[in-house]
């Protein structure tokens, strides 16, 4: 062939797929919105953001583009908080993108969906229903002295580590201890069993940093999804896997899940039923599965005994280390809630050990609003949360939308909307909670989205609340802190889960009987 002949099919080969990518540009009905100029071409400008980090937290490009941003060919994102009602709200239950699947962890060769990454609305809304009641606030208060077993042993292991000492031997992480004591939380809910992570002091079987890149894996391959075909959930490497002959996918927390799994089967096959005292998830899932078996199977409990390990601990860490990071850097509202918690609550010293009920913690104003206001600063899930546009198209936020758009909301964005937090919206200020005007906290309360909204809303929420009310008040009440160094701000990475570096504090015991 000539070489002027290959130029030909070359230049026309290049043409082509300039001509594809225009159309994109075009063909969506989405292009009266203005947005980065790659974005409008190919999902591949958010899918380099989120990979390299540089997306957080998203608000510069409402600043730069205003309220609807165009994020990808067919994506667009709002800042007003009424696309929570819009797109959310009022029993909507419209699709999730294709953002969510590549989440979904793989066990033994297939996958395990979980409640958040199952495309399948059906299936999401058989499962739900069974756990609703399992999650509900009831039922949840009864899971308190379960929270209150494993805050003993942390106080108690951090006492030995860390109270009064000087030097680096006394500098405590936050966000690594809070991250020991959540995930000890949720296998101890789940499985009546501790990983251990507090008991050693350490990421035991890397199950920590394994979730970490789980989920970040999750958040920029859920930008382009194909891309998930050619990693996790290549069908290739699942072949191999269920063969036995890779196992490289498997989540480390999938292998114990599936242990406890078969011990209780056991268990229940030779005593007739199961021996342990206390029921916990797993065992409430097994429940589940016999009650409903036509919605409910062993695939469905492995998924949901990973969900509550996965979705549920980093982020009450994120959240509980924030609180304190506030409350200490915030001139005054170290000893303001300090003094709440202890002219509030009875003197510690007349028990023996500084727990309170959650129901009292969450009556104390000024805890309320410090934990409301952190929850505002620093949601812990830094991602534009997707649905797609049903057919027939659906007015958002005054705009009117085409069918198959997707569009998404960030929480990030909502909580910091300055027309209903004030211009103050960067400011860590508990007192806009504690105003009298309910009309005001009502139009907050609206935006805030860190815990999702409508059929997906956080399954795990009343769990998290508890967790954290209970932990900062038993934390505060045993122990004094103080900032190793105040002037340093703190680091964050936010693949999906906005985790903070480079917080560390020292703490020194109470001495109560003075
Ligand atoms: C401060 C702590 C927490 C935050 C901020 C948080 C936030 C969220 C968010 C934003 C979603 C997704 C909503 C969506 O897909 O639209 C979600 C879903 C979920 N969360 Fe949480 N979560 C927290 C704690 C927990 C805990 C402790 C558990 C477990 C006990 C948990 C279990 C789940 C589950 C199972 C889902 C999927 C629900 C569904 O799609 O139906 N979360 N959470």
């Amino acid at each position: 062939m000539a070489l002027s002949q290959l130029t030909q099919w070359f230049s026309l080969a290049v043409l082509a797929v300039v001509i594809r990518f225009a159309s994109f540009r075009y063909v969506y009905g989405v292009q009266k919105f203005n947005g980065p100029l790659l974005a409008s071409f190919t999902d591949f400008w958010r899918f380099l953001h989120a990979y390299r980090d540089t997306l957080f937290p998203s608000r510069h490009l409402h600043e730069e583009y205003g309220d609807v941003v165009r994020v990808g060919p067919n994506a667009l994102c709002f800042r007003d908080p009424q696309a929570i009602r819009d797109i959310f709200g009022g029993g909507k239950n419209w699709e999730k993108s294709g953002l969510y699947a590549p989440s979904a962890p793989v066990s033994r060769g297939e996958w395990a969906h979980t409640l958040f990454s199952s495309p399948d609305q059906t299936w999401h809304r058989n499962v739900r229903r069974a756990m609703n009641p399992f999650f509900s606030q009831t039922t949840v208060n009864t899971y308190e002295p379960l929270v209150e077993s494993t805050i003993e042993p942390f106080l108690a292991e951090l006492e030995n580590r860390f109270a009064n000492k000087d030097g680096d031997e006394g500098r405590m992480d936050v966000f690594t201890w809070m991250t020991y004591f959540t995930f000890d939380v949720m296998s101890d809910l789940t499985y009546s069993e501790r990983h251990g992570f507090i008991a050693r002091g350490e990421d035991v079987y890397g199950i920590i940093g394994w979730v970490e890149k789980f989920l970040a894996y999750g958040f920029w391959a859920g930008q382009m999804p194909w891309i998930d075909r050619l990693f996790r959930h290549n069908p290739f490497l699942m072949w191999l896997e269920r063969r036995g002959w890779y196992a490289g996918n498997t989540f480390p927390g999938a292998r114990f899940a599936l242990q406890r799994l078969a011990e209780r089967e056991q268990e229940e096959a030779t005593s007739g039923n199961d021996t342990k005292k206390r029921e916990d998830l797993l065992d409430k899932f097994r429940k589940a599965k016999k009650e409903r078996p036509e919605h409910i199977t062993t695939t469905e409990v492995l998924g949901l005994s990973l969900s509550t390990i996965i979705a549920g601990s980093e982020p009450s860490a994120v959240s509980l280390t924030s609180i304190f990071y506030y409350v200490l850097r915030t001139p005054g509202c170290y000893d303001k809630l300090q003094d709440e918690l202890f002219t509030r609550l009875p003197n510690p010293a007349s028990s023996e050990c500084p727990q309170t009920s959650f129901t009292i913690a969450r009556s104390l104003p000024y805890l309320h609003a410090c934990i409301q206001e952190a929850f505002r600063l620093h949601p812990p899930f830094a991602i534009n949360f997707e649905r797609l546009v049903p057919q027939g198209g659906a007015t958002i936020c005054n705009h009117y939308i085409p069918g198959g758009t997707i569009v998404s909301v960030n929480p990030w964005v909502t909580q910091r909307d300055k027309a209903t937090f004030g211009d103050d919206v960067d400011d860590f200020r508990p007192e806009r909670w504690m105003t009298q005007d309910e009309e005001k906290v009502r139009a907050m309360e609206r935006a805030m989205f860190l815990f999702g909204a409508g059929s997906h809303l956080c399954l795990g929420r009343n769990v998290a609340l508890i967790e954290i009310y209970k932990l900062v008040t038993s934390f505060m009440r045993t122990f004094k802190m103080t900032m190793v160094d105040p002037e340093k701000e703190w680091r964050i990475n936010t693949w999906a889960v906005s985790r903070q570096k480079g917080f560390e504090v020292r703490i020194e015991k109470w001495n109560l009987e003075k």
